[in-house]
């Protein structure tokens, strides 16, 4: 575990009470409704609010009750809501300003590196107000990364854009999750963008953490609420292994089983992962022919729960290591006299999963 925090936050009608040891690596969301204390935990993590607690970043004591490295002292990034670029540097100035104060022995991300990964080429000679709120957010993601964090921060850094530009940020966010070895703790309150990046997630409710844990046990756990809204969903780890499969398709494997999905950009043996939502999933006793879902995973029955609806159910598969949701009606699940313990096949079209 990198970051050991322990914060008690009191502002009278606000407490924030958080005990946490998260993870080295990959992207961890912070994730909770509006004033559940997100932005108030990363900034405590930031050192930019100071309350009693305790924090250490690799084994380096941040904050303890004897003493408080100062914000500037912490190697972080931290991007905003609202790129904040100075509006009279060009975008390559903007990009130098940290850039310039790390001594090469210590940087660990080079300008090329960063401009090519968030694709800033053709924008380094335009002022601010020459580019969209996208890129100016890109901008802002290559200057806190120039600065070589070894924690990034990002609070809702796509908060402020319009689903497209969000569209368009969102594959640099990824390859930078993929690409740099750099853990990001990412502040969020769309389930959107926490299912497209995060690896880990805490669950934040009125100042407490409710839970924490991998997407993917916290997706599909019984007692959280993510697995009775409309749009319960999955992520399965899976392993390109024919990244061009016939009529248009990429071939995966998700614990020994193919599962073929809308053609992709990944390269065989990559590791990538697929969403796969609660109501794409449909159930058969046995493999079945002659119809046209293209995907037919064996998978065990763990137990069945009321759906969001009466008269529909949640049933939770066990797919080797994994866990995916699938929504049914309960006359379908009546009819099939099903079991806990049962082995079933998860019916998932094709054209569902990209
Ligand atoms: N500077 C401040 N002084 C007093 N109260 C504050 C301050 N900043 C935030 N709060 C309060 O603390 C609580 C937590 O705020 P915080 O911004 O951490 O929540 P959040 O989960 O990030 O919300 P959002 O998703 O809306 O950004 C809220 O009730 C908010 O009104």
């Amino acid at each position: 575990m990198t970051l050991q925090l322990d914060f008690n936050v009191d502002r009278g009608s606000f407490g924030l009470e958080a005990r946490l040891s998260l993870p080295s690596s990959g992207v961890t969301a912070l994730f909770g409704r509006s004033g559940s204390g997100k932005t108030t935990l990363l900034r405590c993590i930031a050192g930019l609010e100071r309350h009693p607690g305790h924090l250490s970043f690799q084994g380096e004591e941040w904050q303890s009750s004897r003493h408080c490295v100062p914000t500037h002292r912490r190697p972080l990034g931290y991007v905003f809501q609202e790129a904040s670029l100075f509006p009279h540097l060009r975008v390559a100035q903007n990009l130098a300003y940290g850039f310039k104060r790390i001594p090469h022995q210590q940087r660990r991300i080079e300008w090329d590196e960063v401009v090519q990964l968030l694709g800033l080429e053709h924008l380094l000679a335009r002022y601010p107000d020459e580019i969209s709120g996208g890129q100016r957010q890109r901008v802002s993601l290559g200057r806190a990364l120039l600065t070589s964090p070894h924690l990034l921060l990002m609070d809702e850094p796509l908060a402020s854009l319009d689903a497209t530009s969000k569209e368009e940020i969102l594959p640099f966010l990824e390859r930078l999750r993929d690409e740099l070895e750099l853990p990001i703790i990412y502040v969020s309150h769309s389930m959107e963008e926490v299912i497209r990046l995060a690896d880990h997630m805490v669950l934040l409710d009125a100042g407490k953490v409710v839970a924490q844990g991998s997407l993917q046990a916290l997706l599909t756990a019984r007692e959280l609420p993510f697995v009775r809204t409309e749009t319960s969903s999955t992520v399965l780890d899976a392993r390109v292994t024919n990244p061009e499969a016939e009529d248009g398709l990429t071939e995966l494997e998700v614990a020994g089983q193919p599962l073929l999905v809308t053609r992709h950009s990944a390269p065989r043996g990559q590791q990538v992962r697929v969403r796969i939502m609660a109501r794409d999933v449909g159930l058969a006793l046995f493999p079945p022919e002659g119809i046209s879902f293209l995907n037919c995973l064996r998978v065990t029955l763990l137990d069945s729960q009321p759906g969001v609806v009466p008269s529909q159910l949640l049933l939770r598969l066990a797919l080797g290591e994994q866990v995916m949701l699938s929504r049914i009606s309960r006359r379908s699940a009546t009819h099939l006299q099903l079991q806990p313990g049962q082995t079933l096949y998860a019916l998932i079209k094709g054209a569902a999963l990209n």
